[in-house]
């Protein structure tokens, strides 16, 4: 982690667009255990930013390269027997090693086995949990309306299971939905960016777990959830401009994160932060 934490919101912009830059400069290794639907997007969306993905998931080697990584993304939309038997060691040799892990708890609160993992893998203090609110309001053990990998809780509802996590992890958490937030210990940030369409692919939260995890090599956890949920939101705008629907959506959405510039990017972070809470 490199930046000092910003505390105006301007800062916060310059903060995001500087991190972009450090990101296509230094292009971090950042090692995924994802899911076997999304996992090529994923990479996609980390190759278009300027991250080097790697999806190792073989027990051994995912912790072998957690160890060496500019930060590791675990995803738990899929998680067959080898990742179940990876993920322990991988977080806590990411951890060991001072490497910024991130959390996506895809679906939990809805299936059983996938709900306990998390748990377990909290420990390991995730640097950001990112998820949309069914999934951070059960992870956090609110009750959850969640059904399948799709929200059915208002991002809104999510901001105390937000803020519970965030004191529970000395991380950052960053709830996906019209309006964004993000919760640490300085406090929320909200965040309206992005285009409904993204909800008509699969893959975009999944895709912004990817992104976040990048940016956590480069920034404080915060700032790189903010930065990653504006890069994502900004190049959806962009690429709905363009899309005769999702398919040429999703094409769009991959050239225009590598089209986005530092200066876009803190830009849009100037214009998307929300003051105040909304009633
Ligand atoms: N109605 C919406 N309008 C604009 N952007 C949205 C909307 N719903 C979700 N997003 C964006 O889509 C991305 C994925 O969020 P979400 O669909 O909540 O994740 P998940 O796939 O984990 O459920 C986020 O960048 C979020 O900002
Ligand atoms: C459909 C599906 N089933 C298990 S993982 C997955 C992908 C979920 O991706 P996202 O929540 O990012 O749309």
């Amino acid at each position: 982690m490199t930046s000092a934490l910003p505390a105006h919101p301007a800062d916060l912009a310059v903060a995001c667009g500087a991190a972009l830059d450090d990101l296509r400069t230094r292009t971090p290794l950042v090692q995924c255990l994802t899911n076997e639907v999304t996992t090529n997007l994923v990479a996609n969306a980390l190759l278009a930013v300027g991250a080097s993905p790697a999806m190792a998931s073989v027990p051994g080697e995912a912790e072998e390269l957690a160890g060496a990584a500019g930060a590791v993304l675990v995803n738990l939309g899929t998680p067959g027997p080898d990742q179940r038997a990876s993920m322990g060691a991988t977080v806590a040799a990411a951890s060991g090693a001072g490497v910024p892990w991130v959390l996506d708890p895809v679906a939990v609160g809805v299936l059983a086995v996938r709900t306990r993992l998390a748990g377990h893998l909290l420990a390991e203090r995730p640097a950001v949990v990112r998820g949309n609110a069914s999934e951070v309001r059960a992870l956090a053990g609110f009750v959850s309306a969640g059904r399948g990998v799709d929200a059915r809780d208002d991002v809104e509802a999510a901001a105390d299971a937000a803020d519970a996590l965030a004191r529970l992890t000395g991380g950052a958490v960053a709830v996906s939905g019209p309006v964004d937030l993000v919760s640490d210990a300085r406090g929320q940030v909200r965040l309206a960016v992005g285009d409904p369409l993204l909800t008509a692919v699969t893959g975009a939260g999944c895709a912004l777990g990817g992104l976040v995890a990048a940016f956590t090599a480069v920034a404080p956890a915060r700032t790189a959830a903010v930065a990653a949920t504006t890069a994502l939101g900004l190049a959806a705008e962009r690429a709905a401009r363009g899309a005769r629907g999702p398919a040429s959506f999703q094409v769009g959405l991959v050239d225009e994160l590598y089209r986005l510039t530092p200066a876009d990017l803190a830009a849009r972070v100037g214009t998307a932060q929300q003051v105040g809470v909304p009633a």
